[in-house]
């Protein structure tokens, strides 16, 4: 089995089984300011951390494009969603930005920025360092990323080991402090215990608590909570808005439920087929949505209770 940073890198175990419009809390902009991803100018607007400017990927293999043309903007401390019905193109646009398409997809056209650089023009060993310290993710099926035989403390300090060049009782330190700052109610008992002894919604935080290790400034939810039954998934998505407010964690959050989407984003792109048919503020998204299959989703929903997203006087 691979290691947990390779797997967490590569995104393997997928392939192997197969906030309101930047408007973010004071809490969020001064967290983001002091890890040094503050405004441009005290006037101007904060510099962009990721920004996707018409992404298009193709099937190399096939001569097809699958992704025709995905552009955001995410700043320190906000949240953009992607929604869609399966196949539509939301993980690769991901994979896009964390520079890890499989073969035979590539990107055919636009730009992907991470803190304003270029990520097609660096070297691969540039690349490496930005990722992981810069853009980092989680996918679904925490327990796929996890070395079975491994105790779960030890996992994580490895990773802080390679990543951030730490000794290894530093790390198995650090390992225990990253579980707890994902809520975990008994850290060192969880370090000590195996993935077997954990539930899904425990796995899911040790592997936040992975991708957040090297402190990145972004980091991409994809499908994240899908696995997990409601309850689990709400204290999920409050642990990510957490992160979000103490720390001015920037958010991707991938999934195919509007409602996961609308508790979390700022933003929301609506993509089928390929294609973004609706991007806007979530507010707007929600309440005016334009096209057909937005309207779909949020009919889809009511049953739901997407509801409680909606603010009751822009009902009215
Ligand atoms: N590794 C792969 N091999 C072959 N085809 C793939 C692979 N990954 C994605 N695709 C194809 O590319 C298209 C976009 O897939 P993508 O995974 O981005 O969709 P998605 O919106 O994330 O769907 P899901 O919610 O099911 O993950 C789909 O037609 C899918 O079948």
């Amino acid at each position: 089995m691979p290691p947990l940073s390779e797997k967490l890198l590569t995104g393997t175990a997928k392939a192997e089984r197969a906030e309101r419009a930047q408007e973010k809390t004071p809490k969020a902009t001064e967290a983001a300011r002091t890890a040094g991803a503050g405004p441009a100018s005290p006037s101007g607007p904060p510099s962009p951390v990721l920004a996707l400017r018409d992404v298009r990927i193709g099937d190399r293999a096939g001569g097809r494009e699958i992704v025709h043309g995905v552009s955001l903007t995410l700043t320190p401390g906000s949240a953009v969603g992607i929604v869609g019905e399966s196949g539509s193109g939301k993980t690769l646009t991901c994979r896009a930005a964390l520079g890890i398409l499989p073969a035979p997809f590539e990107v055919t056209g636009g730009s992907v920025e991470i803190d304003g650089h270029d990520i097609a023009g660096l070297f691969p060993a540039r690349w490496t360092d930005l990722r992981g310290a810069t853009i980092s993710a989680v996918f679904q099926d925490p327990a796929s990323y996890l070395n079975p035989s491994i105790r779960v403390g030890a996992q994580i300090a490895e990773v802080v080991r390679v990543k951030q060049g730490r000794s290894r009782r530093a790390a198995r330190r650090r390992a225990v402090e990253l579980l707890r700052s994902v809520q975990l109610r008994d850290p060192e008992l969880v370090s000590s215990q195996y993935p077997h002894e954990l539930s899904g919604g425990m796995l899911q935080r040790v592997l936040i608590a992975v991708a957040i290790a090297a402190g990145p400034r972004i980091l991409i939810a994809d499908e994240a909570t899908t696995a997990l039954d409601v309850t689990v998934q709400a204290e999920i998505l409050d642990l990510l808005a957490d992160l979000r407010e103490r720390t001015g964690l920037a958010l991707v959050v991938v999934s195919h439920d509007l409602a996961v989407v609308a508790q979390l984003c700022d933003e929301v792109l609506v993509m089928r087929h390929g294609e973004v048919v609706e991007q806007g503020s979530a507010e707007d998204v929600l309440h005016h949505p334009r096209h057909e299959y937005t309207r779909l989703l949020i009919a889809e929903h009511e049953q739901y209770g997407l509801e409680k997203f909606r603010t009751p006087e822009e009902d009215a």
